[in-house]
């Protein structure tokens, strides 16, 4: 039976294929040196306080349907980095998840903190395009992948100087992921195959991450106690979308995750003081 992931994939695939009818990959190669060199995202993301914030424009979702109409991509973005966020996701699937390029291209030139394409990555002319439209960072969903394509996609994006962020969901995509060394690995709370979303799959993964990779939480964050699980599971980042988008003040909501990660440090720390 094909999956929700499958049925996706063919829908990435057709609307790639116009594109690329309308844009060469010559043509769209030789946009390349127009753009400014990627932002290198890990510093900030290693840095920053409590939890790294990647932040996510998202219109829509498969499992929920419409959340937010975000007429303004930029505008949200802005409330985004003025929060605090480490890294700006902007989800650029059309059909399921209402986003676009030119989504990319507004958050873009709204900030300058590095910024994520999130997308089903099947094909090298993707990752291209990710660049020439300013992404920093891009997305790369094991389950999607064979091994072949999934080295070939990330050595693409290490050259064009961009970083990766490697999705997985189960043991075994986590081996796939870790064999590439990416910089970031997430673990998904959401089974792309059947939408179903266990936070379980995050706490029992993000512990089998070695130290060198920063361990990104995705899904499933509503509030500052979810923040708080995935820290004391080893979450270096958390992903969030719904929860801000929904929200009318995301820069406070933001903070509030900062905040909430913070004191699970604090406590940890002073933990090990005691001890
Ligand atoms: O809206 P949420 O539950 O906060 O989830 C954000 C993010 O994790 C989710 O959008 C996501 C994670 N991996 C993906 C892969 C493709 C599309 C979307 C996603």
């Amino acid at each position: 039976m094909p999956t929700v992931l499958d049925g996706i994939i063919s829908g990435v695939r057709e609307d790639l294929g116009r594109r690329r009818a309308a844009l060469p990959v010559g043509a769209l190669e030789s946009r390349l040196s127009e753009v400014a060199p990627a932002l290198d995202p890990m510093p900030g993301i290693r840095s920053a306080e409590g939890v790294a914030v990647i932040a996510e424009v998202k219109r829509s979702s498969p499992s929920k349907g419409a959340l937010a109409d975000i007429p303004e991509p930029g505008l949200l973005a802005r409330s985004y980095a003025a929060g605090g966020a480490s890294a700006i996701s902007v989800l650029t699937e059309e059909r399921r998840f209402s986003g676009s390029l030119a989504d990319l291209d507004e958050v873009r030139a709204a900030v300058r903190t590095p910024l994520l394409r999130k997308d089903f990555m099947v094909d090298p002319y993707q990752v291209t395009e990710a660049r020439v439209h300013g992404a920093d960072l891009v997305l790369l969903i094991v389950a999607a992948l064979d091994d072949a394509l999934l080295r070939d996609l990330s050595d693409q994006a290490r050259e064009l100087g961009m970083t990766t962020l490697v999705e997985v969901h189960d043991a075994a995509e986590l081996d796939r992921a870790l064999a590439l060394d990416p910089a970031l690995v997430g673990v998904n709370a959401r089974n792309l195959k059947t939408l179903e979303v266990d936070p379980r799959t995050v706490t029992d993964l993000l512990p089998r991450i070695p130290d060198h990779i920063v361990g990104v939480a995705e899904s499933g964050v509503g509030g500052p106690a979810d923040v708080a699980r995935y820290v004391r599971a080893g979450a270096g980042a958390v992903l969030v979308g719904e929860a801000l988008v929904k929200d009318g003040a995301p820069e406070t909501a933001i903070r509030a995750f900062i905040d909430a990660a913070s004191e699970v440090r604090a406590a940890a720390r002073a933990g090990a003081a005691g001890e």
